[in-house]
């Protein structure tokens, strides 16, 4: 492993006289073994990626939930690879600590792992983030091998995939039953013994996600996977209470911002309809 001197830290918080290391795999990893929980929220624009990585956020996901969250799909099936560059670069340029992983999305690795790489090259070269998610264990098993031979960092997901909703046709918990629970385990040992540097584990019962956590090495972030996981990752939309609709069991809302920006903009409207805003201080 590295010493903490080769790890890079970024001009803007050096040139305040703060050096802030950036968060690194090694220090994911480092993080597992001496039980320090990760945590990780999902960013897919420029003044929430500032507010979380200020806020000390060690990872921060692009995910492709931007499809939902940031577009108004149904799915995260239609969300684009330019899109998410677009997304992910945004993030990026707001970061000084956290480490970023983006979602490869849906159609842009499934074909085969020429595809795959190519994709991941064009995030990774595109966007500037550090790392790549994919899901899925067996079934990619040569995209990721592709991916990781270029020096490209991968974190896998398994349990509830999205892209592949119309497989399952419902967001209900995954693998509840033993021959379901027997494949994610061997495909999470897959993800480990090929070079995956994390995963993610979503939406399964909390007894299988802490096997899995006890049995890999690397870390193993949870949504909807219970407490014995290395880390939690939520969507932050949803945490802040801006998405209305989304409240799955898993989810705990910190905030109800949705309700205060709607109290904010209600505001504002009445003071132009009155009048009341602008204020000659407020105007030249
Ligand atoms: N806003 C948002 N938050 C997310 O966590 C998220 C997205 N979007 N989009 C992509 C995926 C989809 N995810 C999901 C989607 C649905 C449930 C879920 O539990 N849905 C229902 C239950 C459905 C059922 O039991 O059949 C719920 O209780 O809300 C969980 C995770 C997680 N991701
Ligand atoms: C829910 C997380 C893990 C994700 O993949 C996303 O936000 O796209
Ligand atoms: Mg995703």
């Amino acid at each position: 492993m590295p010493s903490t001197s080769y790890q890079l830290t970024t001009p803007t918080l050096m040139s305040q006289h703060k050096e802030i290391k950036r968060v690194t795999t090694h220090q994911l990893l480092a993080m597992k073994q001496r039980g320090e929980k990760i945590s990780m929220l999902t960013a897919y624009d420029f003044s929430m990626a500032q507010i979380l990585d200020g806020a000390g956020i060690d990872v921060l996901l692009v995910g492709d939930s931007a499809s939902n969250v940031m577009a108004g799909h149904e799915t995260t099936l239609p969300i684009t690879l330019d899109q998410m560059i677009y997304h992910a670069a945004s993030v990026v340029r707001a970061v000084g600590r956290a480490f970023v992983v983006v979602d490869m999305p849906f159609g842009s690795y499934q074909g085969n792992s020429s595809e795959a790489l190519r994709s991941a090259i064009r995030i990774m070269k595109e966007s500037g983030g550090h790392g790549i998610k994919l899901e899925g264990g067996a079934e990619v098993k040569e995209s990721i091998i592709r991916i990781l031979t270029a020096g490209i960092p991968v974190m896998g997901h398994l349990g509830l995939t999205p892209q592949s909703i119309y497989k399952f046709g419902t967001y209900t918990v995954r693998a509840k039953e033993e021959a379901e629970a027997q494949k994610l385990i061997e495909d999470a040992k897959l993800l480990e013994e090929i070079g995956c540097f994390a995963l993610v584990l979503e939406k399964i019962p909390s007894s299988l996600a802490k096997q899995v956590a006890e049995q890999l090495t690397i870390p193993v972030i949870g949504i909807g996977a219970g407490p014995d996981v290395d880390g939690q990752v939520l969507v932050v939309h949803d945490m802040l209470g801006i998405t209305k609709e989304f409240k799955p069991r898993f989810l705990r809302r910190y905030a109800e911002l949705g309700g205060l920006m709607h109290d904010a903009v209600a505001h504002y409207i009445n003071d132009v309809k009155s009048g009341e805003f602008p204020t000659p201080d407020e105007a030249y």
